[in-house]
């Protein structure tokens, strides 16, 4: 048993935080990013530095968005309002696609050298899904998904993939919006209605409850059961395993 209710026939999984144990590596480049440029901030408008909170903001701002809405998200809660840039600014400038270009070398500096870990529950749970006769799909704001699938191993469970790249292309609204959840349903053939969504973030717990989705579970890897509920979450675990019966799990 699955853990699921009744009528679920595709499983749609974020990836960063619940497939794959790169939350962390996110949250650490944002906050080398951020407080390099917060420093540089403060310097040049005279007032205090105030670093990058790796839990609070990385939750409250960042988490689960498409990199330069992260970036725009946390600017705005500190009330800076840096110019839009472009794609190829140089990395740190002082622009929100300049910082987002920087914090984008960091993580892929970090996987490069350190490769990707996954969840083990993660993939157990993805297998008896499969074995199930359900269908699959990773459904990330990380434009990086293809590459940490394929260091992690497991992008061949996934029968579709709708990531940051695929959002870009199709002018996909990032999570909290639905669009990229609905995307990956359809892409599946299933109704939303028929789907589950797996999030670790409180952005994408959002997104599954104004899609409509017919389940959303919530992974809580940071202590915020209560924040997944209120955002939408159906159920909180701490651990995909957890949803498993005893049968399946052993
Ligand atoms: O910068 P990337 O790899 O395109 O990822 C964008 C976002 O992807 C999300 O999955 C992560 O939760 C965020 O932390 C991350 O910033």
């Amino acid at each position: 048993m699955l853990g699921l209710p009744e009528g679920i026939r595709g499983c749609l999984f974020d990836m960063d935080g619940v497939l794959t144990r790169t939350a962390t590596v996110h949250a650490a480049a944002w906050k080398s990013m951020f407080d390099e440029f917060l420093r540089a901030w403060a310097a040049k408008t005279g007032t205090p530095f105030v670093p990058f909170d790796k839990v609070a903001d990385y939750d409250r701002y960042v988490d689960g968005k498409k990199r330069a809405d992260g970036a725009r998200s946390f600017l705005r809660s500190r009330g800076i309002d840096l110019p839009e840039g472009t794609p190829g600014d140089p990395p740190g400038a002082m622009t929100v696609q300049g910082l987002s270009n920087r914090k984008n070398e960091l993580v892929q500096a970090v996987i490069e050298r350190d490769g990707v870990q996954v969840f083990p529950g993660s993939v157990r749970y993805v297998d008896e899904v499969r074995r199930a006769g359900l269908r699959t799909a990773v459904v990330s704001s990380s434009a990086n998904t293809a590459q940490v699938l394929a260091a992690a191993g497991i992008a061949d469970r996934f029968m579709a993939r709708i990531d940051g790249v695929v959002a870009k292309e199709r002018r996909l609204a990032g999570k909290p919006a639905p669009d990229m959840y609905v995307a990956a349903a359809e892409a599946l053939g299933l109704k939303a209605a028929e789907s589950a969504v797996f999030e670790d973030a409180l952005a994408g717990v959002a997104a599954g409850r104004a899609g409509g989705f017919g389940f959303v579970v919530g992974v809580d890897r940071a202590g915020q059961a209560d924040a997944l509920r209120a955002n939408g979450a159906d159920v909180v675990v701490g651990d995909l395993r957890e949803l498993l019966t005893h049968e399946d799990a052993r």
